[in-house]
C-alpha cells in the first residue's frame, strides 16, 4: 500500500447494519472514532455513506404492498436524516464539523456544475469540514440512479483528485470464490492487467448492498486505471482503518497506474454521460491512439450525430462503429457540422480534454 494524503472512503449499508437490519450505532461510532484519528495523522478524508434506506427501512415500517418506487423514497429521506445525525452525533464528540452533500448523476454530468460540486468539497475541507456524500434517492429514479455508492465514490475520487479510495464493505475484500466457501483465497493484489478477477465474482450481494462485489471490481479497476489506489476491505473488522494506517490490513489492494490529469479522469467516467457521437476515419485513429496523443480536427471526422454544445461529452467511434474514447467539444455541432471533413479548422476535441479508452 501507498502513503495517502487525501483519501475517499466509502461505507456500504451492510457495515453499518447488524444481521438483523437495525442499524449498527456501535460500529458506526468506531469508524469515526477511526476516522478521526486518520484526519489527526494529516490525511483529508472525504466520506461516501450509504444507509439512508437502511436506516429508514427500520424505523418507518410501510406496508408490503406500497410502490417499490414510493418505499425507497420514503425510507431514503426519512433514513438519510437519521443517518446523517448520528454521524454529526459521533463527529461532535471530536470537534470534528461535518457537511452533509447529497448529489445525483446529472451533477457529474455537466462540466460547469461538477466543477461547483468539486470547489465545495475542496472548500469544505480546505476549513477542516468533513464532507459526508450519498446519492439523493428521492430524485433519483431508474436511469438517474447511479449504479451504486461504489460508483458515486469513484467520481468523488476521481473528482477530488484522491490519492486513495476505500471501499469498506462486510467482505475482507475479492476472493477466488464465495467468500463464505473455506477454499477460496483472498485476493490480495490486483494488477493492471489481470483480466481474469472478475470471473471469480458472483453476482450475490449482501442483504442490503445495491451493486454487489462487480460493481465494486469494475469502480476499482477504473479507478486504479486512473492513478487512484483503491482498497476493498472488511468495514466490520474491529480496526480496520489503523491496520490500513499501519499497512498491515488484510484487503484487496488494486495497484494505480500513472495518474490522468483532472479533466481526463473527469471524462473517463463520461461513458454514459456523452450527448453527441462522432466517426472518425482510419488516419485520425492512428493519430489519436498513437503514444503521442494530437487533438481531434475536423478534417478526421466522418460522420456526426446528436446535437451538443461547447463543452458536451461527445464518444468517439472508428469507422467500424468501435468505440476509441471520448472528448469534450470545444464548439457545437452546429458548427463542427459546418466544418467536418475540411482542412485548417480548430480541433474539436483537444487532446487535454480527450480521454482514449484502453483496449487490451
Ligand atoms: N468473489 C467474491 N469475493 C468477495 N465477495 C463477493 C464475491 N462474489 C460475490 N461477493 C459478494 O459481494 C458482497 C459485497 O457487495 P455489496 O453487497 O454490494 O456490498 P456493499 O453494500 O458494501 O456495497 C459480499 O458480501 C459477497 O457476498
Ligand atoms: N444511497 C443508498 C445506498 C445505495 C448503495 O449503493 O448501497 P451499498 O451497495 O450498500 O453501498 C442509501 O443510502 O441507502
Amino acid at each position: 500500500m501507498l502513503d495517502s494524503k487525501l483519501l475517499v472512503i466509502k461505507i456500504g449499508s451492510n457495515v453499518l447494519t447488524q444481521e438483523n437490519g437495525l442499524p449498527d450505532l456501535d460500529r458506526m461510532e468506531k469508524l469515526v472514532a477511526q476516522i478521526q484519528a486518520l484526519t489527526s495523522l494529516g490525511k483529508k478524508v472525504v466520506l461516501v455513506s450509504s444507509g439512508a434506506v437502511a436506516f429508514g427501512r427500520q424505523a418507518i415500517p410501510l406496508p408490503e404492498k406500497l410502490n417499490p418506487v414510493f418505499k425507497k423514497q420514503i425510507w431514503a429521506s426519512t433514513g438519510q436524516i437519521r443517518l446523517i445525525n448520528q454521524y454529526q452525533n459521533f463527529f461532535e464528540k471530536h470537534k470534528q464539523p461535518v457537511a452533509q452533500i447529497l448529489v445525483t448523476k446529472e451533477d457529474f454530468r455537466d462540466r460547469k456544475h461538477f466543477l461547483n460540486m468539486k470547489n465545495c468539497v475542496q472548500a469544505l475541507l480546505s476549513q477542516g469540514i468533513l464532507p459526508i456524500i450519498n446519492e439523493n434517492d428521492t430524485v433519483t429514479i431508474t436511469e438517474l440512479m447511479f449504479t451504486d455508492n461504489d460508483e458515486l465514490a469513484s467520481l468523488t475520487a476521481a473528482m477530488i483528485n484522491a490519492d486513495t479510495m476505500m471501499l469498506l464493505t462486510n467482505v475482507d475484500g475479492i476472493f477466488t470464490g464465495n467468500p463464505s466457501d473455506p477454499d477460496s483465497q483472498l485476493i490480495e493484489k490486483v494488477a493492471s492487467k489481470m483480466p481474469e478477477v472478475s470471473n471469480y465474482i458472483s453476482a450475490s450481494k449482501s442483504s442490503f448492498g445495491r451493486g454487489g462485489m462487480l460493481t465494486k471490481y469494475a469502480m476499482a479497476k477504473k479507478s486504479a486505471d486512473l492513478g487512484i489506489q483503491v482498497i476493498i476491505a472488511n468495514g466490520k473488522r474491529e480496526n480496520v482503518l489503523g491496520e490500513f494506517a499501519d499497512k498491515s490490513l488484510r484487503c484487496t489492494w488494486f495497484e494505480p497506474q500513472k495518474a490522468k490529469h483532472g479533466a481526463k479522469k473527469w471524462l473517463a467516467h463520461g461513458e454514459h454521460y456523452y450527448v453527441g457521437e462522432i466517426t472518425i476515419n482510419e488516419g485520425a485513429k492512428s493519430s489519436l491512439t498513437a503514444e503521442v496523443i494530437r487533438s481531434l480536427l475536423p478534417i478526421g471526422i466522418i460522420k456526426l450525430e446528436g446535437e451538443f454544445s461547447k463543452g458536451d461529452i461527445l464518444l468517439i467511434r472508428d469507422e467500424t462503429g468501435h468505440k476509441i474514447g471520448l472528448g469534450r467539444a470545444e464548439y457545437s455541432s452546429k458548427v463542427a457540422n459546418e466544418r467536418i471533413g475540411q482542412k485548417n479548422q480548430k480541433a474539436l476535441i483537444h487532446y487535454d480534454y480527450l480521454y482514449i479508452f484502453d483496449h487490451d
